[in-house]
């Protein structure tokens, strides 16, 4: 009994211990350890407990085992002697079963004390354990003062110099709020002119739209008073023109009167290197360098000296050659009859002045191109229409070389509509409305020609080629029409063949070159003298040109000649 109380008194001694250490230690760790040792200190009450109840119960058993076996001996007194003694057996063996559950008690009683010496002595380890902890608290308390010490020193600091920056910084700060309120000060009548502005600019701005509209009608009012001047100007000015363009056309006029209606030039073409090397080359022309229109031939030793209206040197080009032509050109678009003649020897040029070569055309292509340009700009007042006729005249009958069969032969009739012009039934007359147009006319006649003989270069010489265009307008605005003719011939070659002992084709060809070449210059002639009679029905050539070469209708004769004569 006095172990238990023992027990007892050091049970709640660590309890106590517990309870303590509990609320010294706030570690987890700790008290997690200590929660084993609650658990185990409870374990260990309730063994006591049953171990107290198991003691109370033996004790209480050795009465009651004492006062059983005084009941057998009283009962074995009492019954019969053999039952007494198995009854006495039976208690003998309770008694002994009793006795053994004692040892066994008593036994666990002191594994009990075992272990609790062992929690006494885990105890003491975890006291000396919070010992230790305490110790290194308390240092790390000490640190954390310091720590906290020094913090609080350099708070202070800091504190210190905030305090020093602010103060230079506020009196800086002072400083430039004293220069503020001077600058203020200087700037308030700026301000207040700023502000007069300002009130000004926004009545203005309210005033702007109202001014807009106003500024806007009145521009309008303007603008149409400008545009109905600018109309009457311009009505003003088209009238005037009109009658500009009518002087222009008078004055034209008057300038190729002036000049003559039949014009003589002479283009002298240049020696190839062939002829340069002809033994036979004994002729030479020369010019006059401050007259362009005389020329001279030095001929054994004679020079004669030639006045024309103009004379074209080897060097001239196409270009020059058709700026001293294309006034001519364009007064057909003003309705007059134009005929330009190319005459010369054979290979003098003149298919090179007239046709040109492919990437130098000559007076025909640039004729056509020139009038296109001009009556493009005369729209759309004007509308013109241009057809293109050619003609070969040959042994002096007419072929028609844009015509189907060029074996039918062309006659020059009087017009039936009375006016007492001629016309030539059956010839082809195309339109050309472009320059790709006029290529085309080009090429049909040339491959006509070129089909109708054995050789083009004789036959080109010995017939004349006619290029006829006809210019026909009509003004949109004031009904009237107009209608001239521009004729480009490349004549026969001039050369003497009948001299020259020729016979058959060659001296009927000859003479019949000779006869219309002649009777163009008899008609060339009697134009220029004023002639009362023009004989223009020598010849196939004048009575086709009839109508181009009369009244006030222009001519121009190019002459074409080599620059050195050969010989034969
Ligand atoms: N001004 C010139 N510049 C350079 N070459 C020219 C010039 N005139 C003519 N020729 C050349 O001289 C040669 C003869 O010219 P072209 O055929 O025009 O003579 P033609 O008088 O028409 O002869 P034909 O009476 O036989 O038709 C051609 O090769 C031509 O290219």
């Amino acid at each position: 009994m006095v172990c238990v109380e023992e027990l007892e008194k050091k049970v709640s001694n660590q309890t106590q211990e517990v309870e303590r250490l509990r609320s010294q230690l706030g570690a987890t760790d700790l008290e997690k350890q200590l929660e084993l040792l609650l658990v185990e200190n409870q374990r260990l009450k309730k063994e006591l407990k049953s171990c107290k109840s198991t003691d109370a119960a033996a004790e209480s058993c050795s009465h009651c085992s004492h006062s059983q076996v005084c009941c057998v001996t009283h009962m074995v007194e009492e019954e019969e002697p053999a039952d007494a003694g198995r009854a006495v057996a039976e208690l003998q063996k309770k008694n002994e079963d009793l006795l053994e559950q004692l040892h066994t008690q008593k036994q666990l009683q002191k594994d009990l004390q075992t272990q609790l010496h062992e929690s006494q002595r885990i105890c003491a380890q975890l006291r000396t354990q919070i010992l230790v902890y305490e110790g290194e608290m308390a240092r790390a308390q000490g640190q954390l003062e310091a720590e906290m010490q020094n913090l609080e020193e350099e708070k202070n600091r800091v504190i210190e110099e905030a305090f020093i920056r602010a103060e230079s910084e506020m009196k800086a700060v002072h400083e430039n709020l004293a220069g503020v309120r001077l600058n203020l000060l200087s700037l308030q009548p700026a301000l207040r002119t700023l502000t007069l502005d300002y009130n000004l600019l926004k009545r203005q701005v309210q005033d702007f739209p109202f001014m807009l509209d106003q500024a806007i009608t009145q521009a309008k009012q303007e603008i149409c008073q400008v545009i109905s001047e600018v109309s009457t100007t311009n009505q003003e000015l088209l009238r005037k023109y009109k009658r500009e363009m009518n002087l222009r056309k008078k004055c034209h006029n008057e300038l190729v009167r002036l000049r003559g209606n039949i014009r003589v030039f002479c283009r002298v073409r240049p020696i190839s290197q062939e002829e340069q090397d002809s033994v036979d080359a004994r002729t030479m022309l020369s010019f006059d360098s401050d007259d362009d229109a005389v020329l001279y031939l030095s001929n054994k030793g004679r020079v004669m000296k030639f006045e024309l209206d103009k004379v074209f040197p080897p060097p001239a080009s196409q270009e020059e050659v058709f700026q001293e032509v294309q006034s001519l050109v364009t007064s057909c678009i003003d309705g007059f009859n134009v005929c330009i003649f190319a005459y010369g020897q054979t290979g003098s040029g003149k298919t090179y002045t007239m046709e040109g070569i492919e990437d130098n055309p000559g007076i025909n292509q640039r004729a056509l191109r020139l009038l296109f340009s001009e009556v493009l700009e005369k729209a759309p007042d004007w509308d013109y229409t241009i057809t293109v006729s050619m003609v070969e005249i040959y042994n002096e009958s007419l072929r028609n070389l844009l015509g189907d069969s060029l074996s039918d032969r062309l006659d020059i009739k009087m017009n039936p509509d009375g006016s007492g012009q001629l016309y030539v039934p059956g010839l082809t007359e195309f339109t050309v409305l472009s320059p790709e147009d006029i290529n085309r006319v080009f090429e049909l006649g040339h491959m006509n020609r070129a089909t109708a003989c054995t050789n083009l270069n004789e036959h080109s010489s010995r017939s004349h080629a006619l290029l006829i265009i006809t210019v026909s307008g009509y003004n949109t605005v004031t009904g009237s029409r107009t209608q001239g003719k521009l004729n480009l011939v490349d004549l026969a070659g001039s050369e003497r063949i009948a001299k020259s002992g020729a016979e058959g084709n060659r001296l009927r060809e000859a003479q019949c070159i000779n006869k219309s070449l002649s009777a163009l210059g008899d008609v060339i002639n009697a134009l220029r003298g004023k002639h009362s009679h023009v004989p223009f029905r020598n010849s196939r050539l004048t009575y086709l040109l009839q109508d181009s070469l009369s009244g006030d209708s222009k001519t121009l004769m190019m002459v074409q000649v080599r620059e050195r004569l050969l010989g034969g």
